[in-house]
């Protein structure tokens, strides 16, 4: 995690943006006269441009949501890799929530997303995705997650793991107790126990923290805390501020006591913000629309990275 780490020093800032374009968040202009899957993925890549260049050197680290690009077939797909190229040449750390999880071969695979495309003799590997860090799922256990502990420790490069995820039915499965385990622990805080272990060997001497990261929702504070407390090597992910409820009062005790070890993202809070503005002009032209949601989410992020510092003072 040194990478994001440094990057959170920079800016002083542990929030992520996240990039989930859809139809709806854009001003109507923007699609205007959009046909094609083309059509709307470009206008996906000019409104994450501007989002990104009215932020870049307030936050460390974008979080581009693949389905959102997924839904649009291969010129989506174009769309998040040139974001992700385009974040990255503006010196941002790229998080893509690619949400991946299966059987230890087929991980392998998966796991290219950090590592680059499969070597064969004679072949350079290709680092296709252009990201710093991905999202797994753990449901299928250790041979499921290994393969991109590998990759992440091989490019520098880390991975977060759904421990206790933001949304309301997490408790569905995540909150059960295992029976006979002792201590009592739910699911969730068995996974804590694995993220640990499956971290263990790629913890960074200075920092303290490994290139395994768990995922744990804003919205679950009393099991956050808690988790933070079962995970002193495992930087998290905190989605679920904003639009999902999660407030700067629940952050609290997410971070470790230097005020690290959160990252703390919102998508639609953000780059939604312009929609929120008391008043929202008629747009003459797109680049009128898109200074629009630049400056909206501009004051949205500073407004959140004020939120944060005061959850960390408390
Ligand atoms: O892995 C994630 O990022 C994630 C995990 C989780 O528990 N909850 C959650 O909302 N997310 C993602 O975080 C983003 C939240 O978006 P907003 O609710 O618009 O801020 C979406 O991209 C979700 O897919």
């Amino acid at each position: 995690m040194r990478v994001l780490i440094n990057a959170i020093q920079r800016t002083g800032n542990p929030s992520v943006i996240g990039l989930d374009p859809r139809p709806e968040l854009l001003p109507s202009i923007l699609l205007e006269g959009a046909q094609t899957p083309r059509d709307v993925a470009d206008a996906y890549f000019a409104f994450n441009t501007a989002v990104i260049d009215a932020l870049y050197d307030i936050i460390p680290a974008v979080k581009p949501q693949i389905a959102m690009y997924e839904a649009l077939g291969i010129a989506g797909i174009e769309t998040f890799i040139k974001t992700n190229e385009y974040a990255q040449s503006r010196g941002l750390y790229v998080l893509a929530d690619i949400k991946r999880g299966d059987i230890g071969s087929t991980a392998a695979s998966y796991a290219s997303h950090l590592c680059g495309t499969p070597q064969i003799e004679g072949m350079p590997r290709f680092d296709v995705w252009h990201e710093d860090a991905v999202t797994v799922n753990p449901y299928l256990g250790s041979d499921g997650i290994a393969p991109f502990v590998t990759a992440a420790v091989a490019t520098n490069k880390d991975i977060f793991v759904l421990a206790k995820t933001s949304n309301p039915s997490s408790s569905e499965l995540q909150d059960l107790v295992i029976d006979g385990s002792i201590p009592h622990e739910t699911v969730a805080e068995h996974v804590a126990g694995l993220l640990e272990e499956w971290g263990e060997s790629t913890r960074d001497k200075e920092t303290g923290y490994s290139h395994v990261g768990a995922v744990v929702g804003a919205t679950h504070p009393v099991e956050g805390t808690k988790l933070r407390k079962l995970m002193p090597h495992t930087f998290f992910l905190v989605p679920g501020y904003g639009a999902q409820g999660g407030t700067g009062a629940d952050l609290a005790g997410l971070f470790d006591s230097n005020g690290l070890g959160a990252l703390v993202n919102s998508s639609r809070g953000i780059i939604g913000a312009w929609k929120k503005a008391a008043e929202i002009p008629e747009f003459a032209t797109r680049e009128d629309a898109l200074a629009f949601v630049a400056r909206s989410a501009r004051k949205a992020a500073l407004a959140m990275k004020d939120d944060i510092s005061q959850a960390i003072a408390q």
